[in-house]
């Protein structure tokens, strides 16, 4: 029961909800049953089917509307007298400015991307505005507070380096499935569907008789005389067998590993007649979104291993369809995990390769699993979550500052113990965000354009979206609807040139302020010139630092030796913004009997790409596993400076 102080300051408080998916409802459902009575929502979405299983405020009929008004209409059926604003928007529009955020007394985030969040964090620090932020994956689940000069921000903490897989890994020694769908998916597909200037690293030359003759041919290519069936078994040919062949070649990458068998179609397959294909055309007609290989061949449930046999045909079956039935989307397609067709052509290719490889095969909707990097969401998570969120807004309202808690919600609960709460930390000094650090940036100012600086840097790293850059009181760049042709102009002129040749020239030694209007955020670049980058650890041909990594700033990619971080050979397929998700277990239950008694000298573990900070006391005490399956990934930041950050007093 709340007491009559927290009532008063629950009535009394006006919030805003950033967020109407998972935790979004749950979250809408408990401030509304807790008594507050003025809430704004923004979320930019529509109802999806897929959400109707745990966004339990959408229904059937709803499917298409906007999440923040019809999560709105369903709240108001049972608390119709309280005020509830929904705006079917942007977080990140203009409207939303430092002036829209003032009139809140806490803003509580449901979000699922990093780009999201920390556009929210700096608007609540421009603001003033306290910040209760979320996020879950599975069983897993964190509620944080971010109060401006009391506690860290939510970029204080650097976050974990993105993950990738060694190049030759996936292109020739995969050990595990997942090696096996990045290769499927990062390199076959992308080869077969995808943009066909993409860098890829397939083998795509043949010493087959029939391609000899035209050396420089890509075998990818399908020829003029050959129908789909003969295009299919070529591909498969090629890389199930060929390239294994002369991968085996090489007797010393095989030394200490087992040999892969090469496979041919000819020996899964029997060799149809041309043009027999059963009853596959009939079955797929129409929609070609809804297009799918398993509706063709009769493979009724995702969660059926297929033979190799099967997922020969599959493979087969699939690449047809995309020949035959999404052909205009040819050269341009992406993975992306809804596409049922691509996740079947990806799933029989992996399984393929696995087989080849000894690896254990995996079900669609397993490989689907791996292939989006999707955890699938836990309803009860979402709603512990949206409790814990209500209860830090409670302690946020009545200033107890005390009584602050970062909260985890565990994979193993033991001791009867779910939930683990620790104390936020102060603000660190060293964030350029909440404190004035200036960053450093390496980078060559005879080559570099200001296009390069704003794309890379700017956007990319520091996450702001409408950049103004100075250099003194010279204006070398700025956005805004508000600018006269010239000015547009200029700027426009500005990004073609080199650094150093600016109106301003921009040399080592410089310093470039940095700013973006709407989130309010002002930061000092200190320009260092630097002639040379290594192309393989600096791609971007510029290095910046004192900068907080993000992980959803960073696009999937296999990579030689993974980023130039510390975790550099941890690895993992990252498709996209929100499959940020990283699990920690924590085995011993010591830990969670600890988890009060904390002391300021700490290891950050890293949870759904936020910092979970756990002490060294209870570190002892405790083992945590290392594992790097798809989904039970563990990772301990290296960094365990006993000083680096302090306790709120
Ligand atoms: N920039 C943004 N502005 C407003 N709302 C946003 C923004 N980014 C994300 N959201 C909203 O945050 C919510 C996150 O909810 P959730 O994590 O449940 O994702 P979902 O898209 O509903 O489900 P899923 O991704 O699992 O299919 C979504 O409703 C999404 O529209
Ligand atoms: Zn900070």
């Amino acid at each position: 029961m709340a007491s009559e102080e927290q009532l008063s300051a629950i009535k009394g408080a006006k919030v805003l909800m950033v967020g109407a998916g998972g935790i979004g409802c749950e979250l809408l459902k408990t401030l509304a049953l807790s008594g507050f009575e003025d809430i704004h929502i923004i979320d930019m979405d529509t109802i999806e089917v897929s959400n109707l299983n745990r966004q339990f405020l959408f229904r059937q009929k709803h499917v298409g509307q906007s999440k923040a008004k019809v999560a709105r209409e369903a709240v108001l059926k049972f608390r119709p007298h309280i005020k509830i604003t929904p705006y079917h928007a942007n977080v990140k529009d203009p409207e939303f400015n430092v002036d829209f955020f003032k009139q809140f007394n806490v803003v509580l985030n449901g979000l699922d991307n990093l780009d999201a969040r920390r556009h929210v964090n700096r608007l609540c620090l421009a603001s003033g505005v306290p910040l209760v932020e979320s996020g879950t994956t599975g069983f897993l689940g964190q509620v944080t507070v971010h109060v401006k000069g009391k506690t860290e921000c939510y970029e204080c903490q650097s976050k974990p380096a993105p993950k990738t897989y060694p190049v030759c890994t996936i292109t020739s020694t995969p050990t595990k499935f997942v090696h096996c769908i990045v290769w499927a998916k990062d390199l076959l597909f992308a080869k077969l569907f995808g943009n066909k200037n993409q860098e890829n690293d397939l083998n795509v030359r043949s010493t087959d008789a029939s391609s000899s003759s035209e050396h420089s041919e890509d075998v990818f290519e399908r020829r003029a005389d050959e129908d789909f069936e003969q295009y299919g078994r070529r591909i498969y040919d090629h890389v199930f067998g060929y390239n294994i062949e002369v991968a085996l070649r090489n007797e010393e990458t095989w030394k200490n590993r087992n040999k892969p068998r090469p496979v041919y179609t000819r020996d899964v397959l029997p060799l149809r007649p041309v043009g027999q294909n059963g009853n596959k055309d009939k079955a797929s007609i129409g929609d070609p979104s809804s297009v799918s290989a398993m509706a063709s061949l009769g493979l009724k449930n995702p969660q059926d291993l297929w033979s190799l046999k099967e997922n020969s045909e599959v493979f087969l079956e699939a690449l047809r369809l995309f020949f035959l039935k999404r052909e205009k989307e040819i050269g341009q397609l992406g993975f992306d995990k809804d596409d049922q067709l691509a996740v079947e052509f990806v799933t029989s290719a992996a399984n393929i390769r696995a087989a080849s490889f000894e690896i254990p095969l995996h079900s669609l909707f397993e490989a689907k699993g791996i292939a989006g990097n999707i955890v699938h969401a836990v309803a009860t998570t979402n709603a512990i979550i949206a409790g814990l969120i209500v209860l830090e807004a409670i302690k946020v309202l009545q200033n107890d500052v005390k009584s602050y808690r970062m909260t985890y919600c565990l994979e193993h609960p033991s001791r009867k113990m779910l939930l683990m709460p620790v104390e936020p930390f102060e603000p660190n000094k060293s964030c350029y965000v909440c404190s004035e650090t200036p960053l450093t940036l390496e980078i060559s100012t005879h080559r570099s354009k200001l296009r390069d600086f704003v794309e890379k840097i700017v956007k990319a790293k520091l996450g702001m979206s409408l950049p103004l850059i100075m250099h003194g009181v010279a204006l070398l760049y700025e956005v805004g609807d508000d600018l006269e042709e010239d000015e547009v102009a200029n700027y426009a002129a500005n990004l073609d040139k080199v650094l150093s040749e600016l109106p301003s020239p921009v040399t080592g030694g410089t310093i470039l302020t940095v700013e973006d209007l709407q989130q309010e955020l002002k930061c000092s670049i200190n320009i260092k010139h630097r002639e040379e980058f290594d192309e393989e650890k600096e791609p971007d041909g510029m290095v910046l630092s004192g900068w907080t990594p993000a992980l959803a700033a960073e696009k999937t990619k296999t990579s030689d030796n993974g980023p130039s971080s510390s975790n550099a050979s941890q690895t993992v397929p990252l498709e996209s913004e929100d499959n940020d998700e990283i699990e920690i277990i924590l085995k011993d239950p010591e830990i969670l009997a600890a988890g009060k008694k904390r002391k300021s000298s700490d290891i950050s573990v890293a949870v759904d790409s936020e910092i979970f900070s756990v002490t060294s006391e209870m570190l002892a005490k405790r083992k945590v596993e290392e594992d790097d399956s798809h989904n039970d990934i563990v990772m301990v930041d290296g960094n365990l400076d006993p000083n680096k950050k302090k306790r709120v007093q």
